[in-house]
């Protein structure tokens, strides 16, 4: 049994019951701060090492990939990496998504076009094919345990590859994430593949954790509802005023019906641990009771973070905020070799990794390893140049002639568009002021430190001084900023 700063013995009576619970069903509630993802951790653990004969898999998962590590890294640090060793795991939803229809597939119940079992599955398309904006959408969909490629006819314009590009991928054996949830959801109209989820469960997982709950959308609820059927244990975790994906689909209050409708034993955990002063406590008491208030102003500087709704907004804020993502409109490989050199500015400032790194890396077709040898000297030269106000225009044209060696991906884009607002702002940020860390709301989620600024817009400022409403998605996300801090939140002046 673990014990410490995190540890069982330090935990709250309320805290420990929803832990150690004994009913296969078990939902926890609480407010920011509260010990949800503690809770998660300990009971993961509880589940791991009490049936050490029992060769089922205890799984939890988490939306996105930081809340994911945060829970995993906990879960190590409390119980040890054994705790995490095949088959338990702490995985994103989406990649427990990809295991489902890899069952389907492996086991014949759902075909593939070219017959392929295994997939390359990619966050987007962006990375690898060219899109372009329109409402012809090609999508995946299921005709009688076959997965075919069809098109949609979509009411708002979104970004997508051509059908062609589309089918000629999926027949190799790639699609994104997203084509996975279509192809399970095709699926799952029909009874076998509902069976065979079933008893995939059944076999295979004895608990899973689900964290942040609310997030799910109706996919993912039916697919909690086979593993109901399937697993001994269920546990959901979340707190209906954070959920963030209404553009993926999640209906925080479908999501509470569900709960209360399937026989989860609740357990609410009141006391929240986050709050380093009275003061916060208050504040953020009066933010859950939807009551009206307005934040201190303060500079970046007295700050250990700075949070806006989007990278835009950061990036037009005060200059010694360095947002971690950076997006110039002109072109993939252009966002990408942007996003290995605020990935070098970061790094270098901040001790951190730029938020889309992995996507760039997919962009350019090259390795983790090559930036730190082959591409980081092309990288640190045009940070120098930058540095001493050569001109973005001069910086770039220099860049992609030495990327071009040895990325193809580049070499292709030679004389594509310059992304020169782009690297004017990062020039803005090599000066000698030091730097604090730039994230939106959602990359926040889950997080904590000690004293935060937000960047509030117009609508934010007119929202809090009427008390915000957790059944608006902005109202959300600007709730889920606002409760990080231990010591102080700020409006960023
Ligand atoms: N019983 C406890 N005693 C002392 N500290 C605790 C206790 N429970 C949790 N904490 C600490 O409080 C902080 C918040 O806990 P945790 O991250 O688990 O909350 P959460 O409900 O998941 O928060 P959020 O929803 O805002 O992400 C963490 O630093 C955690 O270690």
């Amino acid at each position: 049994m673990p014990s410490g700063s995190n540890g069982i013995r330090t935990l709250t009576p309320q805290q420990l019951t929803a832990c150690d619970s004994p009913q296969p069903r078990v939902y926890v509630e609480a407010a920011p701060g509260s010990g949800k993802t503690t809770v998660s951790a300990l009971r993961f653990g509880l589940h791991r090492f009490t049936a050490p004969t029992d060769r089922r898999a205890v799984v939890a998962v988490s939306f996105t990939r930081s809340a994911t590590e945060e829970l995993r890294t906990r879960v190590i640090r409390q119980w040890g990496p054994s705790s995490v060793t095949w088959p338990h795991r702490i995985v994103t939803l989406d990649t427990l998504l990809c295991d489902l229809l890899f069952h389907l597939l492996h086991y014949g119940v759902l075909h593939w076009p070219g017959g392929h079992t295994e997939l390359e599955v990619l966050d987007t398309w962006r990375t690898t094919l060219p899109t372009k904006s329109g409402r012809i959408r090609p999508v995946l969909q299921v005709d009688k345990g076959q997965v075919v490629v069809r098109t949609v006819n979509e009411s708002q314009s979104t970004s997508h590859p051509s059908a062609t590009d589309f089918k000629r991928a999926v027949s190799d054996g790639r699609c994104t994430h997203d084509n996975v949830r279509e192809a399970l959801q095709g699926a799952l109209t029909g009874n076998s593949a509902r069976q065979a989820l079933i008893s995939y469960f059944e076999c295979n997982v004895r608990s899973l954790t689900v964290d942040e709950v609310f997030d799910a959308n109706d996919l993912d609820r039916d697919v909690f509802s086979l593993a109901l059927s399937g697993c001994s244990f269920l546990t959901l975790v979340g707190d209906p005023w954070q959920a963030l994906y209404q553009f993926r689909g999640a209906r925080p209050a479908a999501m509470k019906e569900y709960i209360s409708e399937s026989g989860f034993t609740p357990h609410h955990l009141d006391e929240s641990f986050r709050w380093g002063n009275d003061r916060q406590a208050w504040l953020m008491r009066r933010l859950r009771r939807r009551m009206p208030m307005t934040l201190p102003p303060g500079s970046a500087h007295d700050a250990d973070v700075v949070l806006a709704h989007r990278w835009k907004t950061l990036w037009g804020s005060d200059p010694r905020v360095l947002p971690l993502a950076i997006k110039p409109g002109v072109g993939q490989v252009q966002e990408a070799i942007c996003t290995l050199l605020l990935n070098e500015i970061t790094q270098n400032a901040l001790g951190q990794q730029a938020v889309f790194l992995h996507d760039a890396l997919v962009t350019l077709n090259i390795e983790k390893e090559a930036l730190a040898t082959t591409l980081h000297p092309y990288l640190q030269t045009a940070i120098t140049h930058l540095k001493s106000a050569i001109p973005p225009s001069l910086v770039w044209q220099t860049l992609i002639d030495g990327l071009a060696h040895c990325v193809p991906a580049v070499a292709a884009q030679q004389h594509g568009r310059k992304p020169l607002r782009a690297l004017a702002l990062l020039q803005l940020r090599l000066g000698d002021a030091e730097l604090v860390p730039g994230l939106t709301c959602h990359q926040s989620k889950g997080r904590e430190w000690n004293k935060v600024a937000i960047k509030l817009s117009e609508a934010d400022a007119s929202a809090l001084a009427l008390g915000l409403d957790p059944a608006q998605a902005d109202h959300r996300a600007l709730y889920v900023a606002l409760t990080r801090a231990r010591f102080g939140t700020l409006a960023l002046t």
